[in-house]
């Protein structure tokens, strides 16, 4: 399992070996000790799956402290573009996004640490996104910024999205109030 450095700081593009025979394939997805070698140390609590649609966009989310999530995002099928946005106001990095894909062909990973926005959009007719957080959800904790916020200029690969009426409505990250923000 290879961990890739992004250009954010914490972000992990995690590449996991893969053992190849006539059967298919078999893949280790997550090592206490191998995420202890890169300094992330603490507990999974919770595993989340979403099926998407081609075209849906979900995100861009995070929750706030006490409850800020690290998550590992895996994808057992399809392809999506992930992405992950410092929303942490006094790094160098503050609003700038790392974007990748991740497909049950590349079986690709990222690690998002606490501090940054996620979202994805799905590339593939359907795409299964399963992942580990590091904290439980926290519905009032929940905040999120508008998916296609000039501000930063993604480019999701899907024209017209499939949005939840939720994320229709997120805010600019110029609405936000410093307190949204870490
Ligand atoms: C996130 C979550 C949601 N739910 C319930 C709440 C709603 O009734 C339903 C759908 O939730 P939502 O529309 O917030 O799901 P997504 O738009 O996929 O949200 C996720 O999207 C981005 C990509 C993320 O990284 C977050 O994990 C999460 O915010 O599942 C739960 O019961 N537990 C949970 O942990």
């Amino acid at each position: 399992m290879k961990f890739e450095e992004t250009s954010l700081q914490h972000v992990w593009l995690i590449k996991p070996d893969r053992f190849k025979d006539e059967r298919g394939e078999f893949l280790e997805t997550f090592r206490v000790e191998l995420f202890k070698d890169h300094g992330l140390e603490f507990e999974f609590v919770q595993d989340n799956i979403s099926v998407s649609k081609k075209g849906t966009v979900r995100g861009l989310h995070y929750q706030l402290p006490p409850a800020s999530q690290g998550k590992l995002v895996m994808v057992p099928k399809g392809k999506i573009l992930d992405v992950a946005v410092d929303m942490r106001q006094n790094s160098q990095t503050f609003k700038q996004h790392y974007a990748t894909i991740l497909s049950s062909e590349n079986r690709h990973m990222m690690f998002i640490p606490t501090g940054f926005a996620h979202g994805f959009s799905v590339l593939s007719d359907e795409a299964t996104v399963y992942y580990k957080c590091n904290d439980y959800y926290n519905k009032k904790l929940e905040r999120g910024v508008k998916w296609d916020d000039p501000d930063l200029n993604i480019d999701w690969k899907v024209e017209a999205p499939i949005l939840s009426e939720k994320d229709k409505n997120l805010p600019l990250l110029s609405e936000m109030d410093e307190h949204d923000l870490f």
